[in-house]
């Protein structure tokens, strides 16, 4: 069982909160914001209740303290929405006697924020020293970062059974009941599409989900793994070497499956993965050598549209190119768009950055469900237990 903030009595407790503001950034701009707002009814919940509150986060894959993923921009951005009557303080770390002074003298009302969580190692590494001591911060545990639910990290399970009460926020509540009902009984003809730049962690979900979707297209970074892996030339690509053995064994276990595993049959490309370069397109599989494949293909498109047409369930995670560079997103936006207009199906879009693509095409608004998260969502659709759920329950 699990349970959730608002059954808890908050009144004059620390509650630590959990949160997935890992934001996509331009510099210290936040382009999409869509996270932070998502974790504002737990926010203000938890705050209404008469609780004293704690935020913690990760942002990026640092390694080691780095002021360019600080979550300053994410706590400037959280006052503004929060507004004026609560005050929010950034600590300039996530543990030691600065951040314990700051606990023991926060008000009522008042938001504590804790500095990016993995500028210490411990935080992935789940070290029990690390999650005790954030632990001893609060008297309440929540955790509404479902985008992080996948990760058994110290902020995530480590310090759960240190704290005296645990339970969910609003946002994993809505996230685990939306994405647990679709996968109930999805209606057929169901097609996956992934895509984004996470191909390590991602690729391994594809061998569930191949028994369960009747095509899955792959565009995105992803998509050239998967290209290399059948012999096809992909240039200076993105590649994951040691997950082309991977990529072959998926290709045969949809064949035997007779699932339809869909890859780009054109790109766009370009010599550097920025602004700067030139757009080639390139109208075959095959990329030539000085080239990277950035975006999917006019062709590609519009069989990957085909497929999205006609399904009545529709799960997507990843950007299909480099969305942020707009002559790079032509790929992204069809997907967006032919989910959009698909009004017979369930569209589901989940990730970071697949989230804020939408979002800045202004068509989160027509799809059935944005998720905040990428790899949690797709790890929870095929139906493992996420850590950071599992953490949660209690015996009764
Ligand atoms: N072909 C590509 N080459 C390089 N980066 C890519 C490519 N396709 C997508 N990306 C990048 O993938 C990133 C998002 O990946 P990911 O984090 O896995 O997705 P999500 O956050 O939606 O789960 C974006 O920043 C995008 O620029
Ligand atoms: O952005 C996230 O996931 P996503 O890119 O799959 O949406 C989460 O914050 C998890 O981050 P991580 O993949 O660095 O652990
Ligand atoms: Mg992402």
């Amino acid at each position: 069982m699990i349970r959730y903030i608002d059954d808890m009595q908050l009144t004059g407790k620390r509650v630590f909160i959990r949160v997935d503001f890992n934001v996509p950034l331009e510099g210290k701009r936040i382009t999409d914001d869509t996270r932070i707002r998502e974790a504002l009814p737990t926010i203000r919940r938890a705050l209404d209740m008469g609780g004293k509150v704690i935020l913690a986060s990760h942002l990026g894959r640092p390694k080691g303290p780095d002021p360019k993923l600080s979550l300053e921009p994410a706590a400037s951005r959280l006052t503004e929405l929060l507004g004026a009557k609560h005050e929010v303080i950034l600590a300039d770390d996530c543990v030691g006697d600065g951040v314990r002074k700051l606990v023991k003298d926060l008000k009522d009302g008042q938001v504590l924020m804790l500095e990016n969580l993995r500028f210490h190692k411990e935080e992935e590494a789940n070290d029990e020293t690390f999650a005790r001591e954030l632990a001893s911060f609060a008297d309440v545990y929540i955790n509404d970062a479902f985008g992080t639910a996948h990760r058994a990290h110290a902020s995530t399970a480590g310090m759960v059974p240190y704290v005296k009460e645990k339970g969910a926020g609003l946002l994993m509540r809505k996230e685990l009941e939306y994405l647990g009902g679709v996968m109930k009984n999805p209606a057929k003809p169901f097609v996956a599409i992934l895509g984004g730049a996470k191909v390590s962690d991602k690729i391994k979900v594809i061998e569930s989900l191949l028994p369960k979707v009747d095509a899955l297209l792959i565009g995105g970074a992803m998509a050239y793994t998967f290209l290399k892996a059948q012999g096809i030339e992909v240039g200076k690509s993105r590649v994951e070497e040691d997950k082309l053995s991977l990529a072959t064994r998926m290709l045969e276990a949809a064949q035997r499956l007779k699932t339809a595993l869909v890859l780009p049959i054109d790109h766009v490309c370009s010599t550097e993965p920025t602004d700067k370069g030139e757009v080639r397109e390139v109208p075959d599989r095959a990329i030539p050598a000085d080239l990277m494949g950035l975006d999917i293909g006019p062709k590609t498109r519009a069989m990957f549209s085909e497929h999205i047409r006609n399904a009545k369930t529709v799960v997507w995670n990843g950007p299909m190119g480099m969305f942020e560079v707009e002559k790079y997103a032509a790929g992204t936006r069809t997907v967006a768009e032919s989910m959009a207009i698909n009004k017979d199906a369930i569209t589901v879009v989940g990730g970071g950055d697949s989230a804020a693509a939408v979002n800045e095409m202004g068509l989160g608004v027509k799809l059935s469900h944005v998720s905040t998260g990428g790899g949690a969502s797709l790890e929870f659709l095929e139906g493992r237990e996420l850590p950071g759920v599992k953490a949660l329950e209690t015996k009764q």
